[in-house]
């Protein structure tokens, strides 16, 4: 394996006198049948450090932290943590005192309180018992009250956890880990779902809590973050380690030829805002869209060969948007054409039928078939095209599945492995390859490239961008400015209106300003003079 053109750290043992690290691992192997996950790798982030671990898709990031959560027990190898081996596996609470992992989906329960699930297990701790089997509740939100003051988390402890926002939540769940005597937090995509401004916040009381000592392990596919958090980088790539660098000493192309093994790109394969003929029949149009307490009648329309842009901030409604297009949700007023046929409200298999293909946001919950193999996931939306008189041949199903693999540089051992053994990213490229099976008119795709590695990005993006070039259309809904380049036009959505709309070449300044509802500098135009 060649190493890539960086500094690699020296000896990662401590200095005299300084802290044992907050967590060391050293030679760890996990096999999952024939794939190794993690092949004698290696990882030391220091007490009061940020360390990145980043690395493409499939490379073995997830399964370390199940490996320093002691939800895996690695196959060869050792972790410790503050210089003491790690608890035995299985010994939860012991585990718990040592490190906890900030998913990006809620492990609080729903259902319960702040503070019950801040002493979840262990309310006698907290609230002290009169009996068996009665607990105190005042005195147990008032140590709630308390706990959270102390990390400074200004949320209510008497609050159900499912009403809190994705923010709130992930600072409840990092108060909770230091409750539990904690000082290594590991953070998986923690920005996903945040706005700006949660970021920073999010960032603040990180840079505060390292401060006082605490270690973070930040896994991100976002690398600006990683530069803007992150004092040490350590990639991985096909199970491996790669390199362990300072982030200050390491460009960012030396890091993504570091996570891809070869040269940096020096430039994307497509070019928006070239094909579209202005003359053209609109393949979709939208027609006074509007949904009650979401967006306000809007009209777009997109060519052949254009991809649109809809960008806005969480609540802009742009993803209500996106989800009244594809069928998920019926409009109050207004309707969709697509190719001069107007699609049933409120209708998935109509939307599909007529020709739209849809990329969903959240591909654990409305993407997926979790216990079935790739080549079913891929190839749910065309059964009917995989043999005759309403049968599925497998071998077609498989063939089918196969060149989706390899259009989309799917990492899989094959057609036949089941989705929930992929990683993340190549999840969503499932995804991805179900919606284009039916060779859609119009592909809807929603935060398209959320948990997909650098190099994936540009090849998904690509793949958006061919739907288009191939005399199709597409819509992108999204707040990433990556996803956003791709777009010919794109229209900003800031609380349920368009706000403004830029042709391509416009700046990340002017369109980060109109997704937070700041004044447009001239290059991005008012949107409501729709040339139809
Ligand atoms: N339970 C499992 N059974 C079989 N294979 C698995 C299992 N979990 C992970 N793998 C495989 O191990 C490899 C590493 O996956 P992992 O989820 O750790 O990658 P990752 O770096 O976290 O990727 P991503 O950025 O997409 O989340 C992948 O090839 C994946 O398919």
């Amino acid at each position: 394996m060649s190493q890539a053109p960086a500094k690699e750290l020296p000896g990662q043992e401590p200095a005299a006198g300084a802290p044992p690290p907050a967590v060391h691992a050293e030679g760890v192997v996990k096999r999952f049948g024939p794939t190794v996950a993690l092949d004698r790798v290696r990882l030391t982030v220091q007490a009061g450090e940020s360390h990145a671990l980043v690395g493409r898709n499939g490379a073995g990031k997830s399964t370390l932290v199940s490996v320093l959560t002691g939800l895996h027990a690695p196959d060869a190898g050792s972790v410790a943590f503050q210089g003491e081996a790690a608890p035995a596996f299985g010994d939860t609470t012991a585990w718990q005192s040592k490190v906890a992992c900030v998913y990006q989906k809620s492990m609080v329960v729903p259902d319960l309180t702040v503070a019950e699930n801040l002493f979840l297990n262990r309310y006698g701790l907290a609230a002290g018992r009169f009996g068996e089997g009665r607990i105190r509740w005042p005195k147990l939100r008032e140590r709630a009250r308390d706990l959270l003051a102390e990390y400074g988390v200004e949320v209510d402890p008497a609050a159900r956890a499912k009403d809190l926002t994705v923010e709130q939540r992930q600072f409840v769940e990092i108060a909770r880990a230091l409750s539990f005597g904690a000082r290594f937090i590991i953070l998986d995509e923690p920005t996903a779902q945040l706005d700006a401004a949660g970021i920073e916040r999010l960032f603040a009381r990180l840079r505060e809590l390292q401060r006082q000592g605490v270690a973070f392990l930040f896994i991100s596919h976002h690398l600006q973050e990683v530069y803007d958090l992150c004092t040490t980088v350590t990639v991985y790539r096909d199970a491996r380690h790669v390199l362990t660098a300072p982030v200050a000493e390491l460009g960012k192309a030396d890091l993504v030829q570091a996570m891809t093994g070869d040269a940096a790109q020096s430039a994307t394969a497509w070019q928006a805002g070239a094909a579209v003929r202005r003359e053209d029949e609109p393949v979709l149009r939208a027609e006074g869209l509007a949904l009650d307490g979401a967006y306000q009648a809007i009209d777009f329309t997109v060519r052949p060969g254009e991809v649109l842009g809809l960008a806005g901030a969480t609540a802009s409604g742009n993803t209500a948007l996106g989800e009244t297009l594809v069928g998920l949700r019926k409009p109050t007023a207004g309707r969709t054409v697509v190719a001069g046929r107007t699609v049933r409200p409120g209708s998935v298999p109509h939307a599909l039928g007529a020709g739209i293909g849809y990329v969903p946001e959240d591909r654990h919950r409305q993407g997926l078939v979790l216990g079935r193999s790739v080549a079913e996931n891929a190839t749910l939306t065309v059964t009917d095209q995989l043999g005759p008189y309403g049968t599925v041949l497998p071998s077609r199903t498989r063939e089918f599945a196969q060149s989706m693999i390899d259009s989309l540089d799917i990492k899989t051992s094959g057609p036949g492995q089941s989705v929930s053994d992929l990683s993340g990213g190549n999840q969503q490229k499932v995804v991805i390859a179900r919606a284009l099976a039916r060779k859609p008119r119009v592909l809807v795709a929603i935060r398209p490239t959320a948990g997909v590695d650098v190099k994936s990005k540009d090849s998904l993006l690509g793949v958006v961008r061919e739907v288009a070039d191939s005399g199709n259309a597409a819509v992108i809904v999204s707040d990433e400015l990556d996803d956003l380049r791709v777009c010919d036009r794109v229209l900003a959505l800031f609380h349920g209106q368009v706000i403004a709309e830029f042709d391509s070449g416009w700046t990340d300044r002017d369109v980060v300003s109109a997704m937070e509802g700041l004044p447009v500098t001239p290059g991005g135009r008012k949107g409501d003079d729709e040339d139809e």
